[in-house]
């Protein structure tokens, strides 16, 4: 399935605001979100493996790709169409290795040497962050639109923004050099997805037509 980042979902179902995860997602792709990623990191296994089943009909419906947060062994499970690992877990060769030539494997990257590790070990897309202070993730490390600016100019691969980003501030990381913005909460805690989503999509889309302007 071909990559287009420009607003994608990290549907953590900790941060739904007690909704439902799937209407949560049915609403953001309504909304025009272009990639959903499942990030489950608490709850048992077999609960990660229904809502994920569940959460790939919903994606392909809506031809979206769906990855999946950290484990190949999931992504390969559900079919999914690939994974999202950061320093810290599977390393992206191995996950290569596993899901094969046609996955998607995205490498969160925050410095250039770890832009080029990843290009280097196959990765198709960069998750680079955080641009933005976040409630989202404990021990997220603040790089700023800089720190952006610095790994998206190092890496031919495209990079997506994280951290603390919504509709308000998602044209400065287009600006910065990203492809596009991954988001938790500007989504799942916004009181209504579908236009939280539609406002994101907006916002990067016009942004997109902006730089592609001035060449
Ligand atoms: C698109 C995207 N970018 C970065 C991350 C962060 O991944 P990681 O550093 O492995 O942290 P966790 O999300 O696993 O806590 C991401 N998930 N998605
Ligand atoms: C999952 C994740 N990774 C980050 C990183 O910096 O690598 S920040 C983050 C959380 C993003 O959530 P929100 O959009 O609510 O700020
Ligand atoms: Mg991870």
């Amino acid at each position: 399935m071909s990559l287009d980042l420009r607003v994608y979902l990290v549907l953590d179902p900790a941060h739904t605001g007690g909704r439902s995860p799937l209407e949560v997602a049915e609403a953001a792709l309504r909304g025009g979100v272009t990639v959903v990623q499942l990030r489950w990191k608490v709850g048992p296994l077999r609960e990660m493996l229904r809502w994920g089943a569940a959460l790939r009909e919903l994606c392909r419906r809506y031809r979206v790709p769906l990855l999946i947060n950290d484990r190949a062994d999931v992504a390969l499970a559900l079919e999914a169409d690939g994974v999202h690992v950061g320093q810290e877990d599977l390393p992206p060769e191995v996950a290569r290795r596993l899901l094969g030539p046609r996955a998607l494997i995205g490498v969160s990257a925050r410095t250039p040497e770890q832009a080029q590790a990843a290009e280097a070990a196959g990765a198709d897309y960069l998750g680079t962050g955080s641009v933005f202070p976040t409630g989202s993730k404990e021990g997220a490390r603040l790089i700023g639109l800089e720190g952006l600016r610095t790994v998206a100019r190092a890496t031919r691969l495209p990079v997506v923004a994280i951290g603390g980003v919504n509709a308000e501030n998602a044209a400065a990381c287009i600006q910065a050099g990203a492809a596009g913005v991954a988001v938790i909460s500007a989504i799942t805690q916004a009181p209504d997805p579908e236009a939280a989503a539609r406002a994101l999509r907006r916002a990067v889309d016009e942004a997109l037509a902006a730089r592609r302007l001035e060449g």
